[in-house]
């Protein structure tokens, strides 16, 4: 059962600026209890559940971070900004990096619930379409949006009303050991384009500010009781859950603090007065798509059992089929584990792009010290992979494109043109494609395999050319210290050989020293010895790894290819049923064209019989009237 929810109303007035200190201006703003009173000839105080003044600095710990938990725990919720130009919306929405808004400390509190969640799983999906892991990507997001959106000057005086911002967080969460039916909430972070006079020259902001005007009006202003003009602008279809639906909705309604913004000031809090009187209908949001799939299912195999049992299936049947996979397809998109895909797809191609360039760079700084001719061969590999890649687009157009026509023609087929002469063009023209399809598929098939194939091969490439890099790397390393060793002794047996020439001799300590060092050099060769069986023997189990990595993805790859033949087959069993169902109802078509030419023909003889009967009958008549004198009149004269 929907809860019933006051939309919560909060006033807020920004501190002067330095610029409008320094002028002077006049203040037009004060705070008291929950009041916002708007100063100036004739006082107006406006009422909400709180109001706060310039110095204050808590909002978001006192009003926000609680809605992060009722976000987690399956509630939709909207927090929403509404004001003039220059009235703070910014601010205290986006904040700037000393000072973060609510966007930003939002995000850090709903990765923090989460990550205390043990057992859960959650997929956040920032901006409609993308799954972020971490606050920074949702920051990183959020940034890129906010720069784009930026539009006029920062300058206070000359303020041009810029795009509305809506941040979207989509929050799904399931319960790992549980087959219980997952949460799904969906948050709004509004920005709402200044409450202004109708300068902007964007159609689109105009008819959002136009559009959230009315839809509030209509909810609890003077307009109340009237229908509500979601449809308005899309600003309001996005947010009809927002104002008057399900959601847990917050407003802050921002003032400037100068006299000068009483307008700007006071349509905001009208406006604010407005949503302060609605209630909206919360209630917790259920995941329900597997539910839905698994009943759509059922469905389909019921109506697929039925038309299997017929010869002639259902006109009906066969279009709600089509509908009800239609529906089956959309929601498995919804589901959690193909969202999942869909992200490490794009992760996937986020990195390919990322190693691609990085392979680049690589082959640009190595090319003195790197293996030039493994370079070139990647290098080749990619600009193969390339081509194969662009082949094979085109031959996925034709292939659609076959497939969009064939779809046409037996469409056409089954409307059943009258003529016996167009069905059989027709029918040729499907023979035709389906052909040209097949040809087109295996082509399409052989091009897939080739493009995989260039892939594997450049990751073996890749591969081998890290090894062989770290094999001459490795190998340097060790010559570089047996040399060191060898220098060492022969600089020793140098000065030696030196010093006896000179007929120095060697008392029987300096013998022992020398051969102390020589038994100490001994050992360090055989140190270096050693790590180079070492580095061999590591060489030796990292080919092996590779091996094993090898035949894992070659058994995977395999297997995929296993499954994409049956899903082929799965099609051609069900094009071959069609096409069959197709041929017998052409040829039950041709036999009764045959049946109702022979009864035509044998009517047609029989007809041409009578005729000449009568014919003859006419004749004996005119000679029977003739032999009697008298004549006959000019239509049995001439008979038609
Ligand atoms: N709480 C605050 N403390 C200090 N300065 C503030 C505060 N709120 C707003 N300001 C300052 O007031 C000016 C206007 O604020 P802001 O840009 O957030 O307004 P806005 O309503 O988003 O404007 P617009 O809709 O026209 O883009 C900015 O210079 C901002 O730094």
């Amino acid at each position: 059962m929907p809860e019933s929810v006051a939309i919560k109303v909060y006033g807020r007035c920004r501190p002067f600026s330095p610029e409008e200190s320094k002028k002077g201006q006049k203040a037009g703003v004060s705070t008291s209890g929950d009041k916002v009173v708007l100063l100036g000839g004739k006082e107006q105080s406006f009422s909400f559940d709180g109001a706060y003044p310039p110095e204050y600095t808590n909002i978001y710990k006192e009003r926000c971070e609680t809605l992060a938990q009722r976000a987690l725990e399956g509630y939709n919720v909207t927090m929403l900004a509404l004001g003039g130009p220059s009235s703070g919306k910014s601010m205290l929405m986006s904040g700037t990096e000393e000072d973060p808004g609510i966007i930003p400390q939002f995000t850090r509190s709903v990765f923090e619930m989460a990550s205390r969640q043990s057992g859960k799983d959650f997929l956040i999906n920032g901006l409609s379409e993308l799954i972020v892991k971490s606050v920074d990507e949702v920051n990183q997001y959020f940034d890129q949006g906010s720069r784009a959106r930026k539009m006029g000057s920062t300058d206070m005086r000359a303020h041009r009303p810029r795009a509305h911002a809506v941040f979207t967080l989509v929050i799904e969460q399931r319960e790992r050991q549980s087959s219980k039916v997952g949460l799904r909430s969906v948050v709004h972070l509004v920005d709402v384009a200044g409450l202004a006079p109708p300068s902007s020259s964007d159609p689109d902001v105009q008819a959002g500010l136009m559009g959230i005007q009315e839809v509030l009006n209509a909810l609890g202003g003077p307009r109340k009781g009237a229908a509500i003009p979601y449809r308005a602008s899309k600003l309001t279809r996005y947010l009809q859950e927002s104002l008057g639906g399900n959601s847990i909705t917050v407003m802050f309604a921002l003032v400037s603090p100068v006299d000068k913004a009483h307008q700007d000031n006071l349509n905001t809090l009208t406006l604010a007065q407005y949503a302060h009187a609605v209630k909206n209908k919360v209630k917790l949001n259920l995941d329900e798509t597997n539910q839905i799939i698994s009943e759509l299912r059922e469905e389909i195999s019921r109506l697929r059992d039925k038309l299997a049992s017929t010869s002639e299936p259902n006109r009906d049947d066969v279009l709600k089929m089509e509908e009800l996979v239609k529906d089956l397809q959309i929601a498995k998109k919804q589901t959690w584990d193909e969202k999942q895909r869909a992200s490490t797809r794009s992760e996937e191609e986020r990195k390919l792009n990322l190693a691609n360039k990085g392979i680049l760079e690589f082959v640009m700084d190595s090319g003195k010290k790197g293996n030039k001719e493994v370079q070139d061969k990647i290098q080749a590999l990619q600009r193969e992979k390339d081509q194969a890649n662009a082949a094979y687009k085109d031959r996925r157009a034709t292939v659609d494109r076959l497939k969009a026509e064939l779809q046409q023609k037996i469409a056409q087929y089954s409307k059943m043109a009258e003529k016996e002469s167009e069905n059989k063009a027709l029918v040729t023209a499907i023979h035709k494609l389906k052909e040209s399809l097949k040809q087109e598929t295996d082509k399409l098939k052989v091009l897939k395999q080739a493009l995989l194939d260039v892939q594997e091969r450049q990751n073996m490439e890749k591969q081998l050319e890290e090894r062989h890099r770290l094999e001459e790397s490795n190998k340097g390393l060790v010559k570089e210290e047996l040399d060191r060793v060898r220098l060492d002794v022969d600089a020793e047996r140098a000065e030696i050989q030196m010093h006896t020439s000179n007929g120095k001799t060697y008392s029987a300590k300096e013998g022992e020293e020398l051969e102390v060092k020589v038994s100490e050099m001994k050992a360090e060769k055989s140190v270096v010895t050693l790590k180079l069986q070492c580095v061999e023997q590591e060489k030796a189990r990292m080919a092996r790894e590779l091996e094993e990595v090898h035949r894992l993805h070659k058994e995977e790859m395999e297997l995929q290819q296993l499954q994409h033949y049956q899903t082929f087959r799965n099609y051609r069993e069900m094009f071959e049923e069609q096409k069959a169902a197709i041929e017998q109802r052409y040829r039950h078509l041709l036999e009764d064209s045959i049946q109702d030419a022979i009864f035509l023909s044998a009517r047609n003889n029989e007809l041409i019989t009578e005729n000449q009967d009568l014919k003859l009958q006419i004749n004996e008549m005119k000679d029977v009237v003739t032999k009697l004198g008298g004549r006959l009149p000019a239509s049995v004269e001439n008979p038609m």
